[in-house]
């Protein structure tokens, strides 16, 4: 996608780097994440409206950690550094950083100095901003202005505005820095002078323009499951396309209860886009047939849902081939798999790491760089309707990563009921806005002893996984009424006769993931 130049947030191994590329976009300002491998004339050549160092689990003096090239501040590119990245800075530019003994970690008191600087002025003087922090820069380079400091570090904010320079110890781009969003704010357009634009409207209208661009006048057609992204990928397409998009809907059979027939009613009704279903259900049983490796299984339904977009193209348009699909990719299934800064490989995602190598079809995909709750507004933006907009996420592989242990068509049947179930009752109970997902996975290969009308039963455990997020990134066990959790866990064991014991999962992400597999 074309976008307007970024501003740049090199990634020192930061928890938070991600965080800081979405909080200068909710600054109305386009960003992306960089490797701190990139060399600098790599990024200079993006042309760069502003680069940040992000934080790091490194020492800046220790052997082999990495280092800012001091050429990135000769550019005239403004720089803003945060934590590691501050002090990388203030080493590079002359200053010292050293191991002081005092250590903050979590909400510290912020003193502002008389000369506040851009980033400073006029905020409250007694402010808690978050630390974690074992090194402190203990003289700021010269030209530079000290403007805060904290109980553990005598130089805990920097400006040099004249050459639009800057840094904080702390963690502007944390919830639990109250005025972090602020001060990030005023770097980006008072030191730096970057232009607010990147609005949902821009994002439109670029996003239109590129497609249009890339696509031409080809046919296209677009993998469309139900959930949010796709749907609005779609969207977009359509408005930049119209009628030379054709989505196609997959019923792989993997899909919740009534899952195909919702999307086949309710989706052409919302948005008048051509929809083609296909029923593979059997090609894609067949391919998972003795399959219980959670990458296999993906891989299998990667590779799987091209075969069946290739020939779906073939019937869509059979004088004409079509050349394009369009994918709802995210920013965090290209992170997942791997694909992101120097990032590992945590799960292959169907439409990303599970792409099969022999992929012939150009992809098209709007939403690569950016996170959930960003393409939710988008879509609002687009008029699609709340039900689109707030669907919970479901993955493409769908019940098959949901199956510990081999996927049958029985096992499948019964996640299916014990799904319907814990949906139904959370539905009921009005949560659905609170929560972001409610995985339902099946241990297929345990088997725990259980009594039901005083016999003995030998049954599988289902296990109920909701979670709180906002992008998929990190998340935390959902904290739902134990009457909910105690209606579910009654249904399910009374009318699922195959299991005979229901678990919570109470394990955030990390260490967990949200699906089990
Ligand atoms: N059953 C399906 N039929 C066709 N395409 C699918 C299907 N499931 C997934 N895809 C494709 O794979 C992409 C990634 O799936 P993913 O689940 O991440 O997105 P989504 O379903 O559009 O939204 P959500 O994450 O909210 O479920 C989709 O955007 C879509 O292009
Ligand atoms: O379309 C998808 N294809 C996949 O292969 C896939 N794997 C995980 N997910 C969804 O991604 C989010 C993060 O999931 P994890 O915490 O399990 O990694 C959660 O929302 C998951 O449901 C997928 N979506
Ligand atoms: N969060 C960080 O960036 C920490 C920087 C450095 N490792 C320190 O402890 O001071
Ligand atoms: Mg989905």
């Amino acid at each position: 996608m074309t976008t307007p130049p970024p501003v740049l947030v090199v990634d020192f191994g930061a928890q938070y780097a991600q965080l800081i590329a979405r909080r200068v976009r909710e600054a109305n300002v386009y960003s992306e994440l960089v490797p701190h491998s990139t060399p600098v004339e790599k990024m200079l050549a993006r042309k760069p409206a502003a680069i940040i160092l992000s934080g790091g689990p490194s020492s800046v003096y220790a052997d082999g950690a990495p280092q800012v090239d001091p050429a990135l501040f000769d550019a005239g590119v403004p720089v803003f550094g945060i934590c590691y990245g501050f002090q990388a800075m203030a080493r590079a530019l002359g200053g010292e950083v050293a191991h002081t003994g005092l250590r903050e970690f979590g909400g510290t008191p912020l003193n502002i100095a008389d000369e506040p600087g851009v980033l400073l002025r006029d905020l409250p003087a007694d402010q808690s901003v978050w630390m974690s922090h074992g090194d402190s820069v203990s003289t700021a380079p010269p030209g530079f202005t000290v403007t805060a400091a904290s109980p553990g570090a005598r130089v805990a904010a920097f400006e040099n505005t004249e050459k639009r320079l800057a840094g904080v110890q702390f963690h502007p781009e944390v919830a639990h820095t109250p005025y972090g969003q602020e001060i990030l704010r005023r770097f980006l357009t008072g030191i730096a002078g970057v232009e607010p634009t990147w609005t949902n409207e821009e994002i439109i209208e670029e996003q239109v323009r590129a497609i249009r661009e890339q696509v031409g006048d080809k046919q296209v057609i677009c993998g469309l499951s139900g959930g949010v992204d796709s749907a609005v990928a779609a969207a977009l397409v359509h408005k930049a396309v119209g009628d030379q998009l054709t989505c196609v809907f997959v019923d792989h059979g993997l899909l919740r209860a009534g899952e195909a027939e919702q999307v086949e009613k309710d989706y052409v009704a919302a948005t008048g886009i051509k929809l083609k279903v296909v029923d593979a259900a059997d090609r894609f049983l067949d391919a998972l047939a003795g399959v219980t490796d959670p990458e296999q299984k993906r891989k299998i339904v990667g590779r799987e849902f091209i075969r069946v977009f290739e020939q779906a193209a073939r019937e869509v348009a059979a004088e004409n081939d079509v050349e394009f699909l369009v994918q709802g990719t995210l920013y965090p299934d290209v992170v997942e798999s791997g694909g992101g800064s120097g990032t590992a490989n945590i799960k292959s995602h169907h439409n990303v790491g599970g792409l099969p190598e022999d992929l012939t079809f150009k992809l098209v995909e709007p939403l690569r760089t950016l996170f959930k709750d960003e393409v939710r507004a988008i879509g609002a933006a687009l008029g699609l309707p709340d039900e689109i907009v707030w669907r919970h996420p479901f993955p493409g592989p769908g019940l098959s990563i949901r199956i510990i242990g081999e996927v049958t068509r029985d096992r499948l049947e019964v996640l299916r009921v014990a799904d319907k179930i814990a949906r139904e009752e959370l539905t009921a109970s009005g949560l659905d806005r609170r929560i972001w997902q409610f995985p339902v996975v099946l241990l297929a290969d345990v088997r725990s002893v259980g009594v039901q009308g005083d016999g003995r039963t030998y049954g599988h455990p289902v296990v109920l996984r909701p979670v709180e997020s906002d992008d998929a990134m990190t998340a935390d066990w959902s904290r739902l009424p134990f009457d909910l959790l105690a209606r579910i866990s009654t249904r399910i064991t009374n009318e699922v006769p195959e299991v005979n014991r229901v678990v919570l999962d109470v394990t955030s992400k990390p260490p967990g993931t949200i699906e089990w597999e």
